[in-house]
């Protein structure tokens, strides 16, 4: 595959692949700020860049018409991914954002919004530096528009934008395959409303089950197990950011999150991310924590159903509950919170509990990837210790 635009970036390449003389670390050094482009990547005639401001009601929902019509659709186009406008407000709003990275790109004639691009800024780890990058996310050219080569242009104001910060990396992931992933990860799945999964037509009946024998596989006990496990709050922040720093430090790639960055990314907000801790009934000690955010999908071409409702996993840490145990508490919950699956990638220490708690493997890769930083090789998913939305 010939990569042309991919190919003049300071990313991994492939035909680097397997050079160990290459250092780990940036590609390119930073660039003067004056040397910076100061002025935005030219577009096509017909199309404008536009800032959009996620708080003001009207461009927000431009934002989420146009990512819930033309924004990620799983190879078989059953699903569409549907992201709310409060989980977006919720992820493009982090301590210390920036407006200008929120990029879109309207038609002159109508000012319709076509296209969109976003960086936010987070801490990054990788072994033992702590990198300041922005995290890509939400690129999506308006199905209409596809195929021109708007993307590199996208991703190149984006990188203009952020190299105006003074930040030189950035982390994302993808479904495809690009030049090159630093780890490739397995989406893996667990039925919360197996009837609905089968209708729909993505799970099937197994061999020699009913549906009703297939119900009493997945059902789930009616309240966690536990002691002490209850929803975060405000006050364990504290508690948690030592619990999380201390857990993620394990992994070569991680968020390095303060105590700003817990209680933004893991405070529970209604219909965006839930949490829970353990906290010990003897000392009263959080021990543990589990978190998974909510990102419905539009079901695509189906007469009964047009809304999943999907959890996913996201931060989790055990220090006294087994993992196995505190995960099918947070099973539990999302069921009783009518999702209608709980989803999971194989990173960090995922996999000591997926096939046990009844996760089936999804047919789906997510790449993920770093900009202008070579890791001198790929790492296996549980050296990972990042969920991006
Ligand atoms: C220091 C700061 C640095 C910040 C920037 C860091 C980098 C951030 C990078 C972005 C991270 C985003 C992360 C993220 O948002 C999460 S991944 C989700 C991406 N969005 C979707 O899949 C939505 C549906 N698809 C679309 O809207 C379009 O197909 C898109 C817009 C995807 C491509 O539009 P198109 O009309 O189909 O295609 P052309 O315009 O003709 O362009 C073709 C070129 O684009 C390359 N391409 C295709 N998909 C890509 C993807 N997902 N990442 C990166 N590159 C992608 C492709 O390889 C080719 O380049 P090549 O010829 O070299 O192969
Ligand atoms: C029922 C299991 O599949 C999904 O939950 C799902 C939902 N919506 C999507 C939208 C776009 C999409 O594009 C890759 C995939 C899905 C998936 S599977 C991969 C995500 C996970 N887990």
């Amino acid at each position: 595959k010939k990569h042309t635009f991919w190919e003049t970036q300071p990313v991994g390449q492939f035909k680097d692949l397997g050079d160990v003389s290459l250092p780990e670390g940036p590609i390119e050094p930073p660039t003067p700020l004056s040397e910076v482009k100061q002025v935005p990547y030219n577009l096509p005639t017909p199309y404008e860049w536009t800032t959009c401001d996620l708080d003001s009601e009207d461009t927000c929902t431009e934002v989420y018409n146009l990512l819930k019509n033309n924004y990620v659709e799983d190879d078989e186009n059953m699903f569409r991914f549907n992201y709310s406008k409060e989980f977006l407000r919720w992820a493009l709003h982090p301590p210390g954002y920036y407006k200008s990275w929120h990029i879109g790109v309207r038609a002159k004639t109508n000012k319709k919004l076509v296209a969109f691009i976003t960086g936010v800024p987070a801490r990054i780890r990788v072994r033992d530096a702590v990198v300041k990058m922005a995290e890509i996310n939400f690129l999506c050219v308006h199905k209409k528009l596809r195929s021109k080569r708007l993307a590199p242009v996208m991703i190149k104001e984006v990188t203009r934008r952020v190299h105006l910060e003074n930040i030189w990396q950035a982390a994302y992931t993808a479904g495809v395959v690009l030049p090159t992933p630093i780890t490739t990860c397995q989406y893996w799945h667990r039925s919360l409303n197996p009837k609905k999964l089968i209708d729909v037509g993505f799970s099937r009946l197994g061999a020699r089950m009913t549906m009703s024998r297939t119900i009493k596989l997945y059902k789930l006990p009616d309240s966690p197990a536990t002691p002490g496990f209850r929803k975060m709050e405000l006050r364990d922040v504290p508690a948690v950011t030592r619990l999380l720093r201390n857990y993620l430090s394990q992994f070569v790639v991680a968020p390095d999150f303060d105590e700003n960055d817990v209680e933004h990314w893991l405070l529970p907000e209604e219909n965006v991310v839930d949490s829970y801790l353990v906290e010990s009934p003897e000392t009263h000690d959080i021990t543990d924590f589990c978190s998974f955010y909510t990102l419905p999908s539009s079901i695509l071409g189906n007469q009964t159903y047009s809304i999943l409702k999907a959890a996913y996993s996201y931060y989790n840490v055990t220090t006294k509950t087994p993992l196995l145990q505190l995960m099918n508490d947070a099973l539990i919950v999302a069921k009783q919170k009518d999702f209608d699956v709980f989803n999971a990638l194989d990173v960090m220490q995922n996999e000591s509990f997926l096939k046990e708690l009844k996760f089936g493997p999804g047919d789906g890769q997510l790449h993920y990837y770093l900009y202008n930083y070579r890791m001198r090789n790929a790492l296996k998913p549980s050296e990972l210790g990042l969920v991006l939305l």
